[in-house]
């Protein structure tokens, strides 16, 4: 099937539109009209740029509020179409979209909408052209696809058929399935779109929200399931209004929606094998079965300082690298690695970022099998040359430019630590009961959120938590968590819109985007932060005002509350269990690491904490902010 984006989506002028479309590996593309108008070239100077791309004009649109208008409109509306397809016989663009008409004067009634279709028809046909009648969510008369069809339906010409947008249907809540009924042959085009899940005029949220598949919270699987069922094997075409996307670059939010297509469409064929003929099969979305390890890009003077921090959490220096200047740091499941390399990425990664998290290494069932999905995806290759007789670990960029590895059971990755490393012999020292990472923090711009969304939930069989704002002293952060199946892989995704932020100012601090934080779990956190705290680990000081309002939500027990207050832990609460959670203090350009339990079910990161945390580390940082007694 042939994947499509409309101009629409894209920002830039037609140029930068064309050159990111091809280069992101679309078919074709719906030109929208403003896009051409604004555009100093005349039609066949476009259409011979489109082609000169490897590309294909699959649609032109919109054609508004034709049907259903009295005279003189109605003589003027086709007019006005007859104009328009003049212009798409030059742009060499054989369908047109109309969609339902939301012009004062229309006068609704279902036949009298098929019929001007149907005149419409015999005017397109006449010179090779098709129309495609499209339901917007705040149509007039005709608001709804189930509608549109019967619009269609009654028109009753060849050159008339449906559009359906992935949009308009889910987010007036209409159920996917009654898409079912129509034959595949009357579908002309589909035009995909997801949304957030956002209370909000149907109109505004369309024009200002809508996202690629995956990045919202509609049912476009569902949608598309439904698409294929009927035998429909035309354009995908993402139609996406966005804010945010109209500044960001055009060829990320270009490969962004390459990505996010390969993706759905990957979803369905799984979901639906009996009618997914047409869509090339992709390895399968992966599953994680640890956080394999960590790795720290440092410098030998900074590495002092980090180590020191590892051993106050409890961990032990148990091998180093066969070649390279790399310590291995252990204790429970968790690996970390400390390199101070003067050459090479990670040493590039420490000149750019100062002391930052430069490879994240997962363990999954099949690491070849999953390199596969995340290349086919579009993401980009990491290699590094490695000395005889180690490892290749494959590897792709993730966020920042930093590197995600993948190793597993099945190759020799399976042997990376007797491979690569010379571990000690000496039994590791006591550790401090931190068992594993629990969740790995990384901060972006907020632009960036959806992209970084979109690459893990792609690759990665993984769910995201719907969006929270934090509210920190200078602004608000919006935070997503990304959870794989299991929860051995979770990611906080946290976008700063402000400077001023924590968050804001650790993307200042640290030149884009990196790890801000990792939070290793406790079985038992009460002994951990008694162990940490004899081993000198520095916690976050939490105020008084805290521990008075936590009491006063939660009615806890005195000896349970003291406990807490003597440790500087925090605690929530959901309907599935309990959460503590133990932060220090913040080092390099503003990282820090934080110690949590889960108990029972509990399946948040503490977001009502986050702000008193936030204001914690506000204080501890700038100790001149700290109200005089
Ligand atoms: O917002 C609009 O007007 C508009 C126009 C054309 C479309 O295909 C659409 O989905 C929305
Ligand atoms: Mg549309």
């Amino acid at each position: 099937m042939k994947t499509s984006i409309a101009t629409v989506s894209i920002s830039g002028d037609f140029r930068d539109k064309l050159a990111a479309i091809a280069a992101a590996g679309f078919d074709g593309l719906e030109i929208f009209e403003q896009d051409f108008v604004a555009f100093e070239g005349g039609p066949r100077e476009a259409a011979a740029m489109v082609r000169g791309h490897g590309l294909e004009i699959l649609l032109f649109q919109p054609f508004r509020d034709f049907e259903g208008l009295p005279e003189p409109l109605r003589t003027r509306a086709f007019a006005r179409a007859e104009r328009k397809f003049d212009l798409m016989q030059e742009l060499g663009a054989d369908l047109l979209l109309v969609c339902s008409s939301v012009h004062p004067e229309a006068i609704g009634g279902i036949d009298r909408a098929a019929a001007d279709l149907h005149e419409l028809g015999e005017r397109a046909a006449a010179r090779g052209l098709r129309l495609g009648f499209e339901a917007l969510a705040w149509g007039r008369y005709v608001n709804d696809h189930r509608d549109a069809w019967e619009v269609v339906r009654r028109a009753d010409h060849p050159n008339v058929g449906l559009i359906l947008d992935s949009f308009h249907s889910l987010g007036r809540g209409i159920p996917p399935d009654t898409i079912r009924r129509i034959p595949g042959d009357k579908i002309f085009f589909v035009q995909l779109a997801d949304a957030p899940a956002i209370d909000m005029d149907l109109l505004y949220w369309s024009r200002h929200f809508r996202n690629m598949p995956g990045e919202g919270d509609l049912d476009v699987v569902g949608f598309m399931r439904a698409v294929m069922a009927t035998g429909y094997r035309g354009p995908l075409s993402l139609e996406i209004f966005n804010d945010q996307f109209r500044s960001a670059l055009p060829g990320l939010v270009a490969s962004d929606g390459h990505r996010s297509l390969l993706a759905l469409m990957d979803r369905v064929k799984r979901a639906e094998p009996a009618v997914a003929e047409a869509v090339t099969p992709l390895p399968a979305p992966a599953s994680v079965d640890a956080v394999e390890f960590i790795e720290f890009a440092t410098s030998a003077a900074e590495a002092p300082g980090l180590e020191t921090q590892l051993s106050a959490m409890g961990f032990t220096r148990a091998g180093r690298h066969v070649s390279k200047s790399v310590t291995l740091w252990r204790q429970g499941g968790i690996n970390i690695l400390v390199n101070t390399e003067t050459t090479g990425f990670a040493h590039s990664a420490f000149i750019s970022h100062g002391t930052t998290v430069s490879d994240i290494a997962l363990r999954v069932p099949d690491a070849s099998a999953t390199l596969g999905r995340a290349l086919a995806l579009g993401s980009k290759r990491f290699s590094q040359a490695t000395a005889p007789g180690e490892l290749q670990i494959p590897a792709i960029r993730g966020v920042g430019g930093s590197v995600l590895r993948f190793v597993d059971g099945i190759s020799d990755l399976g042997r990376l630590w007797e491979v690569d490393f010379r571990l000690e012999k000496n039994a590791p020292g006591p550790s401090a009961g931190l068992a594993r990472v629990d969740h790995i923090g990384q901060t972006m711009a907020y632009g960036e959120m959806l992209s970084w969304s979109l690459f893990y939930t792609s690759i990665f069989e993984a769910t995201k938590a719907p969006m929270v704002d934090v509210a920190d002293p200078d602004g608000l952060v919006r935070s997503q968590a990304i959870e794989t199946a299991g929860g051995a892989l979770r990611v906080t995704l946290n976008g700063a819109e402000s400077r001023r932020t924590q968050a804001g100012r650790f993307v200042a601090d640290s030149f884009g985007s990196a790890v801000q934080h990792i939070a290793f779990a406790a079985d038992d956190i009460f002994a951990a932060a008694e162990a940490l705290a004899a081993r000198g680990f520095q916690a976050l000081a939490i105020g008084k005002n805290y521990y008075d309002d936590l009491d006063a939500r939660f009615g806890l027990e005195p000896e349970l509350l003291a406990r807490l207050k003597s440790l500087n832990l925090m605690y929530d609460r959901d309907a599935g269990g309990e959460f503590f959670q133990l932060y220090g203090r913040s080092f390099g350009e503003g990282m820090f690491f934080e110690i949590v339990e889960r108990r029972g079910a509990y399946a948040g990161y503490g977001a009502a904490n986050a702000p008193f945390r936030t204001a914690a580390q506000r204080r501890a940082a700038r100790p001149g902010d700290m109200p005089r007694i």
